[in-house]
């Protein structure tokens, strides 16, 4: 199975999935702007990998904060003095030093959550991730850990991230292989695979498990204009695992539903509302609307942490404007006058009335989802996973 990133020796390792399927390079980002602008650019993207891409962007923005009061206290020529005795020296007593310093590295680091936040407005795991390791390290703080404890802390948290998105899909699978049916034609839309996650996949990851228990006859994968996402890398991922799938344009769906014997969708999601209403790829809304016309079972495969529990419904979920030119032309050739209006949302919202199950790692949630969405809120809260604690 493909590898989104890696973590190493202190460095976030992307695979660029702009350059996909023709060929595989990665990025080295050792600034959390660095990763701001491949997550903005789409070189890493879909809603789990930019959650835990930004994770480890909290980890280098942190790393990056601390070393520049390190080379303040080098300038003052104190190299072998701890940052926070350093601190003490500045602002006198010990105590008060080191909250101080500590109130302006959170600062700075809150800064670096705000900026990767506003990368890209539409997926909820990402501010669920930044938030997340924002939070641990004003815990860590009030628990009075030191830099290079709190350095380590937040590593672990980001590593973890990881690695629970991996178990976490692998359990979507496993529930939602049960949705779907034998001879399964299944119409997938975007890529919601190992590549929009830290592997394995949601939507994809359903598949996959279905696919291991002989299943899965057929996938159909929308094209996805305008960048692609469903042929050059949901076909890719596919075909690379021996997944039988053929690669339809976005405007075949409803026909292809109507004479290839279609029998379920899924796809993945960006963020989902209280009430059910899902954001996801730009085309999911017009896929959901045919599969209802048809009778089909339209499913989305989804993590907890996709949910926006304080959102009542899909009205309330950002949407992002992409650039004209990604419509007006692909990869530097011209498609449209240059100078002609673009519409260019990168995702809609499909109303949780048109939704057959919401397939997540607690469970399949059927409507009524204000009711299963409130339930699985109570659980999340409940395992609290990923509150740090001293
Ligand atoms: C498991 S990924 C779920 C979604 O993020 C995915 O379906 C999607 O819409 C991705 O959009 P993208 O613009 O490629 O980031």
């Amino acid at each position: 199975m493909v590898e989104t990133m890696k973590w190493e020796n202190g460095k976030l390792i992307l695979l660029d999935q702009t350059k996909l399927p023709v060929s595989v390079e990665w990025i080295s980002c050792d600034t959390y702007q660095r990763v701001g602008k491949a997550i903005q650019k789409l070189e890493v993207r879909g809603a789990p990998a930019i959650g835990a891409a930004a994770a480890f962007a909290m980890v280098l923005a942190w790393r990056k904060i601390v070393e520049k009061y390190e080379t303040k206290r080098d300038a003052a020529n104190t190299s072998n003095m701890q940052l926070q005795t350093y601190a003490a020296m500045l602002y006198g007593s010990h105590d008060h030093a080191a909250k101080k310093l500590q109130q302006q590295l959170l600062k700075k680091f809150l800064q670096a959550r705000n900026d990767l936040d506003a990368s890209r407005p539409t997926a909820v795991n990402l501010s669920w991730a930044t938030k997340l390791m924002y939070d641990a390290a004003c815990k860590m703080s009030e628990a009075g850990l030191d830099l290079p404890q709190t350095d380590a802390e937040l590593e672990k948290l980001a590593v973890k991230v990881y690695e629970q998105d991996i178990a976490k899909n692998r359990k979507m699978g496993e529930y939602g292989a049960e949705v779907v049916p034998e001879e399964a034609v299944i119409l997938t839309h975007c890529n919601a695979g190992a590549l929009a996650t830290c592997g394995w996949g949601t939507a994809l990851g359903v598949i996959r498990s279905a696919h291991e228990q002989g299943k899965v006859k057929m996938v159909y994968s929308d094209e996805t204009r305008p960048l692609l996402q469903g042929s050059r890398l949901t076909a890719w991922e596919l075909l690379e695992d021996n997944i039988p799938v053929t690669t339809i344009t976005d405007n075949m769906a409803a026909w292809s539903m109507k004479t290839k014997g279609i029998n379920i969708v899924i796809t993945g999601a960006d963020r989902i509302a209280a009430n059910g209403d899902t954001a996801n790829k730009i085309g999911t809304y017009g896929v959901a609307l045919a599969a209802k016309a048809h009778g089909i079972p339209f499913y989305i495969a989804a993590p907890a942490s996709t949910f926006d529990f304080s959102l009542k419904n899909g009205t309330q979920i950002p949407i992002e404007e992409r650039n004209a030119n990604e419509v007006r032309s692909f990869q530097g050739k011209v498609s449209a006058p240059k100078n002609v209006n673009v519409f260019n949302p990168a995702f809609d919202v499909t109303p949780a009335k048109l939704i057959a199950g919401i397939i997540t790692e607690y469970g399949v949630l059927r409507p009524p989802f204000s009711k299963s969405i409130k339930e699985l809120k109570t659980k999340v809260l409940r395992e609290e996973l990923f509150t740090w604690k001293a």
